[in-house]
């Protein structure tokens, strides 16, 4: 259903779900949800394997070979001197072999030369805005996480940094405020939660063309380093947020930051170090464990996500994914990354019914985050981005009414066959308001 359109879906929609399901377990969708050719991974830093393979293969560096690196729960390490002779270690803030064996890790399946993990993923971006100064201009989306739009306007308000926000889709629109001053442009690709993708390689080499020094940082949380290698793509600091498809379970925060620029790289490290924002040694092993699991999890997730987006499409919604032909940039998305990832949006046309939607559908958490094994549906306006105010929403043409999905492991048919009953449900209601008990009645808890 459009933005602005009144008439409800069709009522038969398990007849449609069975009916797209079996279309898509042949894989016969005319070619139109399979890429034609996802960009390649390049490995590099000693990579020898597949990427699905990498993720699960570390190096043991443990003195008897645990098959888990263990937890270096300690604050301190004793030092055979007083002059600075001893181990590779001191105190866990600076440094501790659980977090560096991580990082060594994420470095390989980054394709980075080095990695550094931090608290959370505003943690990572908090770190790389301490590369800016009083008078540094920045370029940025008119779509951003809701906390990065924050931080960004903290620093306009408070630390003397211009901000600009331009529809970074146009490689255009970021060169006509590139200028000396540009310190920094920072991208998100695809964007939370219109599912806008940029140009990483053009934006990469018209902002280094401009200012040689200014750097490109792009946020990589919606597709994580297992579907798309900023770095490789012309980016000089890559960043994202653990939390989401990396950790896998919603158990952990965390942030992670990659370069290739040893000198960038140690200007980040000062900065973890000195504001003592590393992770901690028991997320850095818990983030370690669901690294392993990132390529089964994202295969399942987004073949699930790839089915609903189809459904959705196929009943007349505007539905936002790149793994979707009527994506306006699919081909260019598809030029940079591996695959769409497992977060999709769509639009009812009317911010009741979508609130309806969320709070009828059982199996979908009403839960912000995503990347997660279990399925999370939100009003981004309300929740992740309701720091944004009403009046920039509108003005950046984000629209009240969407809809995200955060795609899970679960049964792909059970989570179809309780959306389009959520979706039925809340279309009736709004037709024939007076039927009040047909389905809401269950709520989430009673599941
Ligand atoms: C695209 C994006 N970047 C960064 C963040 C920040 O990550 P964290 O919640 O781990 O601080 C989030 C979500 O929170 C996000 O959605
Ligand atoms: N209350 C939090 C909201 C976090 S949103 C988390 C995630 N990035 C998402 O997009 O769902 C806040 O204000 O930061």
């Amino acid at each position: 259903m459009s933005s602005g359109s009144s008439s409800p879906p069709p009522d038969s929609f398990k007849d449609k779900v069975n009916s797209v399901g079996k279309a898509f377990r042949g894989l016969d969708l005319d070619g139109h949800d399979l890429p034609p050719s996802p960009a390649p991974s390049s490995p590099r830093n000693g990579r020898k394997y597949a990427l699905a393979t990498e993720l699960v293969y570390t190096e043991s560096t443990d003195q008897y070979n645990a098959s888990s690196v263990p937890i270096y729960q300690s604050a301190t390490f004793k030092q055979e001197s007083a002059t600075g002779g001893g181990g590779e270690y001191d105190y866990t803030r600076s440094g501790n072999p659980t977090r560096t064996h991580l990082e060594r890790h994420l470095a390989k399946i980054m394709n980075a030369s080095r990695a550094l993990v931090v608290s959370s993923g505003m943690g990572a971006l908090d770190v790389i805005t301490r590369l800016l100064r009083p008078g540094d201009e920045v370029v940025t989306g008119d779509d951003l996480y809701g906390g990065t739009n924050r931080l960004l306007k903290y620093l306009a308000t408070n630390g003397g940094i211009i901000v600009h926000h331009v529809d970074t889709t146009d490689p255009e629109a970021v060169r006509k405020v590139l200028s000396p001053k540009t310190a920094m442009v920072l991208l998100e690709s695809p964007t939370n939660p219109l599912i806008k993708i940029a140009d990483i390689p053009r934006v990469s080499s018209i902002t280094h063309a401009a200012n040689p020094s200014a750097i490109v940082a792009v946020d990589n949380t919606m597709l994580s380093p297992l579907l798309q290698n900023p770095l490789d793509l012309g980016a000089d600091i890559v960043y994202e947020s653990g939390t989401k498809y990396l950790s896998g379970h919603h158990d952990l925060m965390a942030g992670v930051l990659a370069v290739n620029d040893p000198a960038l790289g140690e200007k980040l490290y000062f900065t973890i170090n000195a504001s003592g924002v590393g992770l901690s040694p028991f997320d850095s092993w818990l983030l370690l464990r669901g690294v392993k699991t990132l390529g089964v999890r994202m295969e399942k997730q987004q073949s699930n996500a790839q089915r609903i987006a189809v459904f959705l499409e196929s009943h007349g919604f505007k539905v936002r994914y790149p793994g979707l032909r009527s994506h306006p940039q699919y081909d260019l998305h598809w030029s940079m990354a591996r695959g769409a990832g497992a977060v999709l949006s769509f639009e009812t046309g009317d911010v009741n019914v979508s609130e309806r939607i969320v709070e009828s559908a059982k199996l979908w958490a009403i839960s912000v985050s995503f990347g997660c094994v279990n399925s999370l549906i939100s009003m981004p306006c309300r929740m992740s981005h309701a720091s944004i105010d009403a009046k920039t929403r509108a003005e950046r043409a984000l629209p009240e009414d969407i809809i995200r999905l955060c795609v899970g492991i679960e049964d792909v048919e059970d989570l179809l066959d309780d959306l389009s009953r959520a979706v039925s449900y809340s279309f009736f209601q709004r037709r024939f308001g007076w039927v009040t008990d047909l389905y809401g009645s269950s709520s989430k808890q009673a599941l």
